[in-house]
C-alpha cells in the first residue's frame, strides 16, 4: 500500500532524527544550554529498525539520516549498520561534518554514497560566531576527504543578510575549486530563528540577483518533491536554492519526519508528533491515515518549537 494524501501527494521520503543533542550550536538552531530530551527516550537500534522496515513495505524509498547532529549518537555505527540491512534503496546521511573523521568506514561499509555537510562560513571568525565552534579546519578538512574519497557531497549554506551572506561569491568559487554542489538555505521561521529573522533572512531571488551580475546562470530540470532548485553556472558550477520562506515547495512535499523519541510528523512545521514505538501493526496502519491528514498543504508562517528536536 502507498502513503498517499488527501492533495494526492505521495510519501516517499523518510528524514529520520538519531537525536537532537549536537556539538555545534548554530544560532539559528539551537541556543547555547539546550534542553535536550532524556537520552532514555530515544529509539532503540531495533526500533528504528522495525519501524522503518514496516514503512519501506509502504513505499518510502528514501531514508536521511539527520538529527540534532547524528555523528555524536554513540549507536550511530550500529543503527546504520541495521539499517543497511533493511535495503533501502537510498539511505543518506545530513552532518554538519565535524566527526566525519572516524566515520568514513562505517559510512562504506552501509553503502552511504549521498552526504548533505553544513557549512556557513568559510572565515573563521565568521563560523565561530555562528556556530559558537572554532574548528573550522577540521570540517573543511573532512568535506577534502569526501571527495577524495568518492561520496557525493553537497553542501548547504544558511545565508543571513549581516552576517554571511558577505561570502555569497566566495561559496561559488569555493564549489568552483572543490567540485561540489553549493545549496544556499533561506533562513527558515522555526524556533530560535524567529529571532534572527526580521534582520537577517535574505531571500533566494536577491541571492540570485547578485550572482547574474558576475556569472551566466541556466537553470536545470529537478524531481518535482526536491526541497531545492538548481543553476549550472559557467557551465561547471552547480548552485541550488532551498527557499522555504519565499518559494515555499509544500505542493509537492513528500517527506515525513521520525523523530529521536519515536514521534512521526507529517511537516517540519507540525507542533504535533504521533508516537510510533511499541504500536501494533494494525494500529499504526491508522496513525499513518492519521498524519495523512496532517500535512499542510501551505506552510505555515513561523512556529515555535525548536527544529532539532524533531530532526531538520
Ligand atoms: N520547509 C521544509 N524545508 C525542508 C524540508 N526538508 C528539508 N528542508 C530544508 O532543506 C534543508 C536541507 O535539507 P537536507 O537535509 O540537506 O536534505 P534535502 O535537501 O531534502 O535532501 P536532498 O534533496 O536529498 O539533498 C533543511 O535543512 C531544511 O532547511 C521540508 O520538508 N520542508
Ligand atoms: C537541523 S540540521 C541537522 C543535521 C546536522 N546537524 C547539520 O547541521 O547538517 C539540518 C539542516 O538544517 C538547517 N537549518 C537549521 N535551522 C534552520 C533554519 N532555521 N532555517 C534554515 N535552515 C536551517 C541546517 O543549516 C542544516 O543544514
Ligand atoms: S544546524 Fe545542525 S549543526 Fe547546527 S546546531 Fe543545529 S543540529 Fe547542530
Ligand atoms: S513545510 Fe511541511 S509540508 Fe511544506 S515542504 Fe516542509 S515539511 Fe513539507
Amino acid at each position: 500500500m502507498e502513503l498517499v494524501d488527501p492533495w494526492h501527494r505521495r510519501i516517499r521520503k523518510l528524514r529520520v532524527s538519531l537525536t537532537d543533542r549536537c556539538n555545534l550550536r548554530c544560532r539559528y538552531c539551537m541556543p547555547l544550554h539546550p534542553d535536550f530530551m532524556n537520552k532514555s527516550y530515544y529509539l532503540k537500534t531495533h526500533e528504528y529498525a522495525e519501524i522503518i522496515q514496516e514503512l519501506l513495505t509502504y513505499g518510502i524509498e528514501e531514508i536521511r539520516i539527520t538529527g540534532g547532529e547524528p555523528l555524536v549518537r554513540p549507536e550511530f555505527p550500529e543503527i546504520m549498520l541495521e539499517l543497511h540491512k533493511l535495503k533501502i534503496p537510498c539511505l543518506s546521511l545530513t552532518t554538519n561534518g565535524a566527526l566525519l573523521q572516524d566515520h568514513w568506514e562505517i559510512l562504506k561499509a552501509c553503502n552511504i554514497k549521498k552526504i548533505n555537510i553544513s557549512l556557513d562560513s568559510l572565515e573563521a571568525e565568521t563560523f565561530t560566531a555562528i556556530t559558537h565552534w572554532k574548528y573550522l579546519s577540521t570540517i573543511l578538512d573532512n568535506i577534502s576527504q569526501a571527495v577524495t574519497q568518492g561520496f557525493e557531497i553537497k553542501i548547504n549554506m544558511v545565508i543571513m543578510r549581516g552576517i554571511n551572506d558577505h561570502e555569497l561569491f566566495d561559496f561559488v568559487e569555493y564549489a568552483r575549486k572543490s567540485s561540489i554542489a553549493v545549496r544556499f538555505l533561506e533562513l527558515m521561521r522555526i524556533g530560535y530563528a524567529n529571532e534572527l529573522y526580521q534582520n537577517h533572512f535574505i531571500s533566494a531571488e536577491e541571492c540570485i540577483i547578485k550572482l547574474k551580475t558576475r556569472y551566466r546562470m541556466n537553470k536545470i530540470n529537478v524531481e518535482s518533491d526536491s526541497t531545492a532548485f538548481y543553476f549550472m553556472i559557467d557551465d561547471e558550477i552547480k548552485v541550488g536554492f532551498i527557499a522555504s520562506e519565499s518559494q515555499p515547495f509544500c505542493n509537492h512535499c513528500s517527506r515525513w519526519r521520525l523523530s529521536a523519541d519515536g514521534r512521526l510528523f507529517a511537516c517540519l512545521f507540525a507542533e504535533t508528533g504521533i508516537p510510533i514505538r511499541n504500536v501494533s501493526s494494525e494500529q499504526r496502519n491508522h496513525v499513518y491515515q492519521q498524519l495523512l491528514g496532517m500535512k499542510p498543504i501551505q506552510r505555515f508562517d513561523q512556529v515555535k518549537h525548536p527544529m532539532y528536536q524533531i530532526g531538520g
